[in-house]
């Protein structure tokens, strides 16, 4: 359904950010987008979603395909119109608007009114809390809350495929497996995914297949499940090197506290 070929960004006409990055996401399915800081996740789905210029940022080779026609000159708007939309890092919901107002804005693309009830309908049912509170300012919602937000003002466009950046960043575990479960759901009823991750173990267990970006480029492709398996993605992102710095840093801790306690007492 949407095919990038061999996609190259850079910002400013000199900072490259990708450098030939090649992805396909087929009709409803979840594929997650991993790496580290700087890897060019992000510009991914800047590239898709038409937002580069607004970055100072262009595409200087390749081509994003979408159903078999190119989209990477179009507008955003013209994008959202065609069935994707992108959740932006850190939420940037309207603090100021209700939830209602801030679901509203999710659908200025919209045409059909028909279209626009039938997708509010659908936000209120996968978020039953954002239901609850339609009338209160969304600034006043919780950091969860204010994601599901997010998220379901992007799905107010009645999306096919959405392009979701880093939903569970700074959210509570329980809260970050809620917004899996919601993604889980979504996709479910038919919406294509692209999830883009820190937290690798939630994103691979909501998605059916996996990339990883180093530098600009695709350096791994595989079935998410696959992804769970390999030593060099446990290492690197399922936490067992942070988990190991974290013991690391606890047992440093500890000693330097034990040491100030005899000082103390001497
Ligand atoms: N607006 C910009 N102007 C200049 N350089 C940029 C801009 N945005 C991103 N970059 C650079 O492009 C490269 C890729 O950044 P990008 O934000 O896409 O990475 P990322 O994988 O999303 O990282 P993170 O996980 O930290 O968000 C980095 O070197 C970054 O510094």
């Amino acid at each position: 359904m949407l095919e990038l070929q061999d996609v190259a960004v850079t910002y400013q006409n000199v900072i490259p950010a990708l450098r030939g990055a090649s992805l396909e996401i087929p009709e409803k399915v979840v594929v997650a987008l991993l790496g580290t800081n700087g890897a060019g996740k992000t510009t991914l789905l800047r590239a898709i979603s038409g937002l580069l210029p607004l970055h100072r940022g262009a595409l200087v080779g390749g081509r994003i395909l979408w159903a078999g026609e190119r989209i990477d000159r179009l507008s955003p708007t013209r994008i959202v119109q065609l069935g994707i939309t992108q959740v932006l890092e850190g939420r940037r919901i309207f603090d100021d608007l209700t939830v209602d107002e801030n679901l509203h804005a999710g659908a200025i693309t919209v045409r059909n009114p028909a279209a626009i009830r039938r997708a509010y309908d659908r936000v209120m049912s996968l978020f039953p809390v954002l239901a609850e509170r339609r009338s209160s300012r969304a600034g006043y919602l919780s950091g969860g809350e204010q994601q599901m937000l997010a998220i379901g003002r992007a799905l107010m466009a009645s999306p096919r495929l959405l392009l979701l950046d880093e939903p569970s960043l700074g959210l509570a575990p329980f809260m970050v497996q809620r917004i899996r479960n919601i993604i889980a759901e979504i996709n479910a009823e038919g919406t294509a995914v692209l999830l883009v991750e820190q937290n690798a173990q939630m994103a691979l267990s909501v998605a059916h297949y996996g990339y990883v970006l180093e530098t600009g480029r695709v350096v791994l492709a595989a079935p998410a499940a696959r992804l769970l398996q390999e030593e060099n993605i446990r290492q690197f992102y399922l936490g067992l090197r942070e988990g190991e710095r974290q013991l690391a840093l606890g047992r440093l801790r500890q000693r330097r506290e034990r040491a100030a306690e005899r000082r103390w007492l001497s």
